[in-house]
């Protein structure tokens, strides 16, 4: 069985409405999809994006196998052997465009566009959206734990409660691009190139005869990484005084302990405590890292009960988005080929955040020249001018004409860049180091009313007149 063949990492309805593309023989009809979310998750006032790297290795790959081709033989579609052939022959040919990893987006932003036959931008879909989805979810959680400790160590932990491998390394990837210092799963280290740091369990200690014996023999095997969970039995009565005593041992052989692991108990307490009894005994440079059910709400309690804790390792809550489990990202038609040209479609919906914004579009992030500040985010149609810089630019907000504002000292920065282009790689994919650089400089270009972590202050996103204009007239050809 191969595993890692994701050409059927598809929902069905994309490869029945393939076959019924090539049924008809529109399979060729060019289409536009834009990928974007409605609602930003946690309350926060941005989300970090995060999924390319995975996006472009998957599309580098797509390619149905025998097993694949054979397997939907079998399906009781009934599918044709033409279309079984046609898939044989299927690879990507179109365009996609994206913003880079790490940049801030927003509601309602297109965070990928994809251009291409229908019968390749259908298929990608699902995948596309579940790698977007999810890897976005854990860079903004990330993100907010982030902004509550920026100046402490943030240690990924959650392998073990992830939903699975590929959430396990993908998410620590994620949360290293928003700021994370490392990871303790060791293949997400390998694949891409994150810092990886461990401690020991409690089993190590319940595997020897003594607390103190477990220290020791571990602080021997690993004289120069020795970090000590000092809670299995009583964390400031035997722990930390037994993590002292190895400190001793270690001194004497000109080494240092690094530092100890509280993991369970009142956090804030404990970790005061443990800090006068390090210093008191001479090792002020022995770091406290905290662990138990973290995320950023605990970790920024225990900052304002004066927790003395150097280190945050954060598992579960943060691999697994636990307050919010998923992003609500889509992937709509915007436009479809007719008669040689492209023909802007919408969805309509009872709910009017969820009707469509028609049309190719194109993204410019607005900087304000005096502070250098993002002020908004402008979506316009492909076929307009990019806004000239300085040229008065009207923000207009048709739902509350109050909030229309002119800019007028502004620069413009275009969000989507080339990563396809007609089948072929066009963008050299930055290492995971250069990414986290990108994005704490991007987050610099918002003021902290936007980043704060409760009620934040809502980033403005504008269509153009234009795009208004098209998506009013094509609201009233369906509601005249
Ligand atoms: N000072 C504190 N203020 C608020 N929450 C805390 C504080 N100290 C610890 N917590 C959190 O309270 C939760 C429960 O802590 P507790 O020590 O009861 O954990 P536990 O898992 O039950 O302990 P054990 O691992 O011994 O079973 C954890 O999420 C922990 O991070
Ligand atoms: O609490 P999280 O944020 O999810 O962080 C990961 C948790 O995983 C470990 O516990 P576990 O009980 O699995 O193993 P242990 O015996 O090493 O404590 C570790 O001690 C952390 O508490
Ligand atoms: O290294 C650690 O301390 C660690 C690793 C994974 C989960 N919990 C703790």
């Amino acid at each position: 069985m191969n595993y890692s063949n994701l050409s059927l990492h598809t929902d069905k309805y994309q490869i029945n409405m393939m076959y019924a593309h090539w049924m008809q023989g529109s399979l060729n009809k060019k289409s536009v999809f834009e990928a974007y979310f409605r609602k930003l998750p946690f309350g926060n006032g941005y989300a970090v994006f995060a999924g390319l790297e995975r996006v472009v290795s998957y599309i580098q790959h797509l390619a149905f196998d025998d097993e694949t081709i054979d397997y939907l033989r079998q399906q009781e579609e009934g599918y044709q052997e033409g279309f079984l052939e046609e898939l044989r022959r299927f690879r990507f040919t179109g365009c996609i465009r994206a913003v880079p990893e790490g940049t801030l987006v927003f509601p309602n932003v297109p965070i990928i566009r994809v251009e291409a036959r229908i019968f390749e931008a259908q298929l990608i879909e699902t995948a596309i959206l579940n790698f977007m989805n999810y890897q976005t979810l854990i860079a903004t959680k990330a993100s907010r734990i982030k902004q509550v400790a920026p100046h402490d160590t943030l240690l990924e932990f959650g392998t073990r409660r992830a939903q699975e491998a590929d959430a396990a390394v993908w998410g620590a990837r994620a949360a290293y691009i928003a700021g994370f210092h490392a990871t303790s799963n060791l293949r997400a280290g390998m694949l891409f190139g994150i810092p990886t740091k461990g401690t020991h369990a409690h089993a190590w200690i319940q595997a020897h005869d003594t607390e103190e014996e477990a220290f020791a023999k571990f602080a021997e095997a690993l004289p120069d990484q020795v970090s000590l969970l000092v809670d299995t039995y009583d964390t400031l009565k035997s722990g930390v005084p037994n993590a002292i005593k190895t400190a001793k041992l270690l001194e004497a052989k000109g080494k240092r302990l690094q530092s100890i692991r509280l993991d369970s108990g009142d956090l804030a307490l404990i970790s005061k405590e443990a800090r006068a009894m390090l210093d008191q005994a001479g090792f002020p440079h022995v770091k406290i890292i905290a662990s138990n059910d973290l995320d950023e709400n605990l970790i920024m309690n225990l900052k304002a009960q004066g927790a003395r804790i150097d280190v945050w390792g954060v598992g579960t809550q943060l691999i697994t988005a636990a307050d919010q489990p998923s992003l609500g990202g889509v992937y709509k038609l915007v436009a479809k080929e007719k008669d040689g040209d492209y023909e802007p479609v919408i969805k309509i919906s009872g709910n009017p955040e969820k009707v469509s914004n028609p049309g190719v579009k194109e993204t410019y992030r607005l900087l304000n020249r005096q502070s250098g500040r993002a002020e908004a985010d402008y979506i316009a149609l492909g076929s307009e001018q990019e806004p000239r810089e300085g040229a008065p630019l009207l923000l207009f907000d048709p739902a509350t004409p109050y909030r229309s504002k002119t800019l007028h000292d502004y620069e413009s920065v275009r969000l989507l860049r080339d990563i396809y282009v007609n089948g072929e790689l066009v963008y050299v994919l930055p290492d995971v180091e250069t990414i986290r650089a990108y994005h704490e400089s991007q987050l610099t270009l918002f003021r902290p009313e936007i980043r704060r972590m409760l009620n934040p202050e809502e980033y403005r996103v504008t269509l153009s007149r234009k795009a208004w204009d098209l998506k009013m007239e094509l609201i009233h050809e369906y509601h005249p």
